[in-house]
């Protein structure tokens, strides 16, 4: 070609096919003629007929469909080409002129990497290599994390029960469990709850020892069944809390579900047989209307914004609904912890979804370590990823199976609420928006190991740390451009005061939602880069 300079690579990655007189149509500034390249990571356009040259870059990972526009015989102009969907919100549409067939070549090439699971190759963070200071994959040590808290103390002990996963394939192989709970207890507990996903801890307050403990569903069933073990190990909980003798059962669900799943053979604990728990019903829906309410939103905000109709198509999506109702059951579990000194147990259906969720953002509030850059790495390693929050499902990366059920925005909705907090408490955090939408965008891009699999125990399966790169060495080695300058090292409060659960503080995430439309531009110029 003309001296074009290609795209950048990274180590490993590999241009795999050239489309020249490809035309990209900009929903903003119009038809942009240029070339299209195609590695095994990324798709990067160039304009060709522009004195500053027009770049448009995707990670083949946030791809989440493809599909040919026009035919052989489409007639108008730009009719005949590629439509490319994203998971980041955004659609991108490319023109071929009909005669030079390169359309065909361009569609394979695209499906081929942006699905390699799909096409029996690779996912692109095992052909990346790269050297960074700081080695991302050494962040999160699970016994260091819980010294940090304080435990092993009287009441919380270490355990290793599950270091070959076998009581649960979907927990870490570290544990912290109330010292006086036997392995029977713990193995009695895990086969009463769904997935073997039993009681453990999350988080100790470090002064009143008052703890956010974690798992899934009971196995209640319609027969109503209960299990003495698990009701004493619920106990055992309760009691290593000497600051009161109550414990409070968040459920995450609308009561109508938890009952519902009993038909499943799940439930939620009846107060009669865990005599001094509390239940408490936060009415957070699950991933199928989550998905539903996040494709509206995708509707609303790309590529056009109807300012008219701005607000009552916010409404509408329901999304800021949802992200109130997280926030505010998450809000509930800080007031029992840090206002009562009384213990929490959490759960939903399986306990990987919205627990997640919500002990990842009471913790967030609860203690400022999680408000550091290192702390909220630690906070996702630990409730998102070693407690098996199914990012493969939900995100489904390599995956041409865009219309799977199991895919759902449940990390997008907790960076949504961090993001919430972080805006009404600018010094809390020493992390700033740049920080969020880099973690979003490597959520989707395969680029790096950090959210490849499920679970701890296929990641070990997988060799990931010994073959990828840790998003943490990426983002740890240019800290500065995710430090907040607003940041209070040393603030006079330790747990964020929040009323912020009520609607007129919670406000669309625009700077993420419409980052791709130019008249966000001005006000965010850093969010067009990848
Ligand atoms: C009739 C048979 C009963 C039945 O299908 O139970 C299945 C439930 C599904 O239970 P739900 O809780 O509504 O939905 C579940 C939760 O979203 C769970 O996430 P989390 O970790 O946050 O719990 C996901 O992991 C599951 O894949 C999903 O099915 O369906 C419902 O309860 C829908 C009722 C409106």
């Amino acid at each position: 070609s003309s001296g074009e300079a290609g795209p950048p690579l990274l180590n490993g990655e590999r241009v795999q096919g050239i489309a020249h007189e490809v035309t990209y149509v900009c929903p903003y500034s119009g038809p942009v003629r240029g070339i299209l390249s195609i590695t095994n990571y990324k798709l990067h356009f160039r304009s060709v007929d522009r004195e500053t040259p027009y770049i448009v870059e995707v990670p083949l990972g946030v791809v989440s469909r493809i599909e040919k526009v026009g035919g052989a015989s489409s007639k108008g102009e730009n009719s005949y080409g590629i439509e490319v969907f994203c998971k980041d919100m955004r659609t991108l549409k490319f023109a071929h002129k009909q005669e030079n067939h390169s359309r065909r070549d361009v569609f394979e090439k695209l499906q081929q990497y942006s699905f390699p699971l799909s096409h029996k190759l690779p996912l692109f963070a095992f052909e990346y290599s790269e050297t960074f200071p700081e080695n991302g994959w050494n962040v999160y040590e699970p016994i260091a994390e819980l010294k940090r808290m304080g435990v092993n103390n009287d009441m919380w002990k270490i355990t290793k029960i599950n270091d070959t996963y076998s009581i649960c394939d979907s927990y870490p192989a570290v544990w912290a469990v109330p010292a006086a709970a036997t392995d029977e207890d713990l193995q009695a507990s895990a086969a009463f709850r769904s997935r073997g996903r039993l009681p453990v801890l999350s988080w100790i307050h470090p002064e009143s020892q008052a703890t956010i403990t974690r798992c899934a569903q009971p196995l209640v069933g319609v027969g109503g069944k209960r299990s003495r073990e698990d009701e004493r190990y619920v106990q055992l909980i309760m009691d290593a809390n000497a600051q009161s003798h109550k414990l409070f059962i968040m459920d995450a669900r609308p009561m109508p579900n938890a009952v519902a799943n009993k038909a499943k053979g799940g439930g939620y604990e009846s107060e009669d047989a865990y005599q001094n728990a509390e239940l408490v019903f936060l009415d957070i829906h699950n991933i199928h209307v989550m998905r539903e309410s996040l494709r509206k939103l995708k509707e609303l905000c790309f590529p056009q914004i109807d300012e008219a109709r701005w607000f009552s198509g916010i409404e509408s999506t329901v999304w800021l609904k949802h992200i109130k109702y997280i926030l505010a059951g998450a809000l509930k579990i800080v007031d029992k912890v840090e206002s009562h000194k009384t213990s929490v147990l959490v759960h939903c259906s399986d306990g990987w979804d919205r627990t997640a969720q919500l002990t990842a953002l009471a913790m967030l509030m609860l203690d400022p370590y999680y408000r550091t850059i290192k702390g909220f790495e630690v906070l996702i390693e630990k409730e998102w990823l070693s407690f098996g929050h199914k990012f493969q499902q939900r995100i489904g990366h390599g995956d041409e199976h865009h219309s799977d059920a199991d895919r759902s925005p449940v990390f997008l909705q907790f960076m949504d609420c961090v993001w919430q907090i972080s805006r009404l408490f600018p010094n809390a955090f020493e992390f700033n928006e740049h920080f969020l939408i880099t973690i979003l965008d490597h959520l989707y891009s395969c680029r790096f190991g950090t959210f490849l699999f499920s679970s701890e125990r296929e990641r070990i399966q997988e060799q990931v740390k010994q073959k990828t790169v840790s998003l943490w060495s990426y983002t740890n080695s240019q800290l500065s451009l995710y430090q907040n300058p607003l940041y209070w090292t040393h603030p006079n409060y330790q747990v964020i005061p929040m009323p912020i659960a009520s609607m007129r503080y919670i406000k669309p995430w625009k700077s993420l939602y419409c980052r791709w439309n130019p008249s966000m531009r001005q006000q965010d110029p850093v969010y067009q880069r990848t």
